[in-house]
């Protein structure tokens, strides 16, 4: 009786220890886990060991003091830990609070399942195809009732006819995701809090919720690109990007739970994007973290049914190498691919069935759109201005020869009105050669004296104002003529002449009206510039 009661007693202590021993592994592998996913933790993780590494380092030498201090980081380090820690620690009891242990999907037989797959296949291959974008969640044991609330309710059975239907862009449920609980669509246009990851440009919104509800829950989530048709898988805050027969494979491990067959071989470490590996990893290169090949991550948690008979380990090498990428060495079975390969081309023909409306097209949108209205609105104004400077400047092309008159009145004003009168006769016998010369010939001859002659002290003022007249109106025949007479003739005389020459071009100048000129053009030219 004794010996039956210690049996029974060692049983229990054995039982006991087991359960102790397996929560602590449970602790302690989630807790590794949590810590390794993200990168915060792990620095904090670092620190803690560090200063425990002081702690004996201390204790070992006799240090009072450091082993004093390490103390008091180890007492109240757990404080601050729970205080630092506290979003990951809310969201694993929310995690805990919220998961069944029986989810809707494991309720479902076997038939319902693979239809659920079939169904959401199809639907995924059209929308792919349409280039029509789409976010599917799939509640697994977390529950997903908070974002159910977000969206519409719509409890109905899941076809791929619904699915793509839901998602043109044209119906007003389009917008969200949806969220299949079980084999029912629970509702659409559902929203979903975003990731804040630093992820690449060329991932939007849609892949930011896609990730952000994967990180929160256990969830599936199938993403199709608008902009590319891809297909991309979301679960536990990574992403990956699928073709067909890779989304039917993860689908029926995940809702089927199908036996799986995990790579075993090549456990050689290897470069890995933490969340993001396309369906040609080699091209991306952001976030890489040291992870096992064979390790169940997200990729190789895709594998196919397990069923009798192997196949060489050659042949699967040779088919991860065909490939290419890393879904590819997974398959162990070539049979199995086979018949998956025939259902998915059934799917295709079924598919085919189904025809979305034709999308209309897009008018790409102008760089100007996304600028600033003020900036806009600047940019306008300007335009107008030079438009309204450019017309002035054609409909008075007489200015510049009024402003070099006036500069050469300016410079000339000291001179005195006697000499002007005296140089007059010669000005006015020079005319009517002057006026015979084309305005393109004197321009050429002005910017040729100009170059032969360096301006002498006397005349260098009105050399150089002249040529300045002469350039700026090169292009203009006009102006450039205009300017030409004053620069030709001021190398040989006096300014006054040059003003002669300039009013009197069309038709005779007697003294009288060439001295009003000479006063206009002076009163004009100091009113501008005292302007
Ligand atoms: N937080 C969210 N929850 C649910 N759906 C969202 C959320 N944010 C965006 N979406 C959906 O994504 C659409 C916008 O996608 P966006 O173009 O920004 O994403 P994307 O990742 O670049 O994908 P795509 O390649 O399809 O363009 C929205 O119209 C909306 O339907």
């Amino acid at each position: 009786m004794v010996n039956y009661y210690t049996t029974i007693q060692s049983i229990l202590n054995y039982t006991r220890m087991f359960f102790d021993i397996l929560i602590m592994w449970l602790l302690l592998y989630y807790t590794i886990k949590i810590v390794r996913n993200n990168s915060r933790t792990i620095q904090i993780f670092k620190g803690i060991v560090l200063i425990l590494v002081i702690k004996a380092v201390a204790n070992i030498f006799g240090l009072n003091t450091v082993g004093w201090i390490a103390d008091m980081f180890v007492s109240w380090g757990f404080i601050a830990v729970i205080i630092i820690f506290q979003p990951e620690i809310r969201s694993l009891l929310e995690k805990l609070g919220k998961s069944n242990v029986f989810s809707r999907i494991s309720t479902l037989s076997g038939n319902e399942k693979e239809h659920l797959v079939d169904e959401l296949v199809k639907a995924v291959m059209i929308l792919s195809k349409d280039q029509t974008g789409a976010l599917i969640s799939l509640e697994q044991s977390h529950s997903l009732n908070d974002y159910v609330k977000t969206g519409t309710p719509m409890n109905s059975m899941v076809t791929a006819e619904l699915l793509t239907s839901i998602f043109v862009t044209s119906t007003p449920l389009h917008d969200g995701a949806v969220i299949i609980q079980g084999d029912r669509l629970a509702c659409a246009s559902a929203y979903f809090p975003p990731t804040n990851q630093e992820l690449p440009s060329r991932y939007g919104a849609r892949h930011r919720a896609a990730i952000g509800i994967s990180e929160i829950t256990d969830s599936v989530t199938i993403v199709v690109s608008e902009e590319t048709g891809n297909i991309s898988i979301a679960e536990g805050g990574q992403i990956t990007t699928v073709s067909k027969k890779e989304l039917r494979d993860y689908l029926l491990r995940v809702v089927c739970n199908e036996e799986t067959v995990v790579r075993e071989k090549n456990t050689k470490t290897q470069n890995r994007k933490s969340y993001f590996v396309i369906d040609e990893p080699q091209l991306v290169v952001e976030k890489e973290i040291e992870t096992k090949k064979n390790e169940k991550g997200l990729l190789n948690k895709i594998a196919v049914k397990k069923q009798d008979g192997g196949e060489s380990a050659e042949a699967d090498k040779k088919n991860a190498e065909h490939k290419g990428n890393l879904f590819s060495g997974i398959f162990n079975k070539k049979k199995e691919t086979e018949v998956l390969a025939d259902r998915l081309s059934e799917l295709e023909k079924e598919e085919e069935n189904i025809k979305l409306p034709k999308k209309k097209k897009k008018k790409a949108p102008s760089s100007s759109m996304f600028e600033e209205p003020e900036i806009l609105e600047q940019q306008i104004a300007a335009q107008e201005a030079e438009k309204k400077a450019q017309a002035e400047a054609e409909a008075a092309p007489e200015e510049p020869v009024q402003a070099a008159v006036i500069e050469v009145l300016e410079i000339k004003t000291a001179q005195s009105e006697d000499e002007a009168k005296a140089k007059k006769k010669p000005a006015r016998t020079r005319k009517p050669k002057d006026s015979e010369e084309s305005s393109e010939t004197k321009a050429k001859r002005s910017r040729k004296k100009t170059e032969e002659k360096p301006a002498e002290d006397k005349e260098a003022p009105i050399a150089e104002t002249s040529e300045k007249a002469g350039k700026e109106n090169a292009e203009s025949p006009v102006k450039a003529g205009a300017a030409a007479d004053i620069t030709a003739e001021n190398q040989d005389h006096s300014p006054i002449d040059d003003v002669k020459l300039e009013f009197s071009a069309s038709e005779e100048v007697n003294d009288h009206s060439l001295e009003e000129a000479v006063n206009s053009a002076d009163q004009e030219g100091s009113d501008k510039h005292e302007e």
